[in-house]
């Protein structure tokens, strides 16, 4: 926990981008598949969608085989989740860096309201190829890529207010959103973050063809979508963890 710096988590971050645009690449093969998103029978509860069973199934799989023994996992499902059986999974002790009461902050209902009702009609074409299964399993990879980036916001909120909570701390006790805001906004970052994943739309996800007459270059993702998705939602969601962790770090 002492190694963990800044710097350190921006370079995780950076990291993580990369696996963000090629999720929205493999989920972008499929059209829309609105099916899957109706509503079906969901065992011990009155409906949910096709996804959300299979993501809560697939949750329930994962806890068992360890996902959230790692901090920086957040699952979309917590209050279904079973434990793992005693010696399934090898012993590893995770670095205990977040503060415990303020751990728990967590934006999953919004990351998956965005992602179904806003984001997933943009990035994919209009239509129904029946891959159901296939088409869920991405949007899965997806969340749980968006999920771990913008949660650990708890991880860079811990990390900039120990390193000064004398500037933190009359925020946190006064609530004050705006200033606290403020205190954990880089805008250069941000700016460079927005500016690189629309860059790497742009290389990992143009389509390469041989043939050299047409020189129109085309992206499987509007790199547009990306460095917008950012702008408007993981970076935004990153911060508002980062100041709603703060809240919670006098408790
Ligand atoms: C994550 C950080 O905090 C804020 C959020 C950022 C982001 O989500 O990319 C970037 C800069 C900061 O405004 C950071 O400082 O790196």
């Amino acid at each position: 926990s002492d190694n963990i710096t800044l710097d350190s988590l921006r370079d995780s971050l950076e990291k993580q981008e990369d696996f963000i645009v090629f999720s929205l690449i493999e989920r972008a093969r499929y059209p829309l598949d609105s099916p899957a998103y109706g509503h079906s029978s969901c065992p011990g509860r009155q409906s949910c969608s096709f996804a959300e069973l299979f993501v809560r199934t697939t949750e329930e799989i994962e806890a068992k085989f360890g996902r959230y023994q790692n901090p920086e996992e957040v699952p979309f499902f917590s209050n279904y989740l079973p434990s793992s059986p005693p010696g399934l999974i090898p012993s590893f002790k995770f670095p205990q860096v977040l503060y415990p009461k303020a751990a728990s902050v967590n934006v999953s209902r919004t990351i998956w309201e965005v992602y179904f009702n806003d984001l997933l009609p943009q990035f994919t074409t209009k239509g129904d190829d029946g891959n159901y299964q296939q088409a869920v399993a991405s949007d899965l990879i997806c969340l749980q890529a968006l999920s771990k980036r913008i949660h650990l916001g708890r991880f860079v909120a811990e990390v900039k207010y120990r390193s000064s909570p004398q500037d933190y701390n009359p925020s946190i006790r006064s609530k004050d959103l705006k200033t606290l805001t403020e205190l954990v906004t880089s805008e250069q970052v941000e700016a460079m973050v927005v500016k690189r994943v629309k860059k790497k739309a742009e290389v990992f996800g143009q389509d390469v063809t041989l043939d050299s007459n047409g020189n129109q270059t085309t992206y499987k993702v509007d790199p547009l979508f990306v460095s917008n998705l950012y702008k408007k939602w993981v970076i935004p969601l990153t911060k508002q963890v980062e100041v709603n962790y703060l809240l919670r770090r006098l408790g």
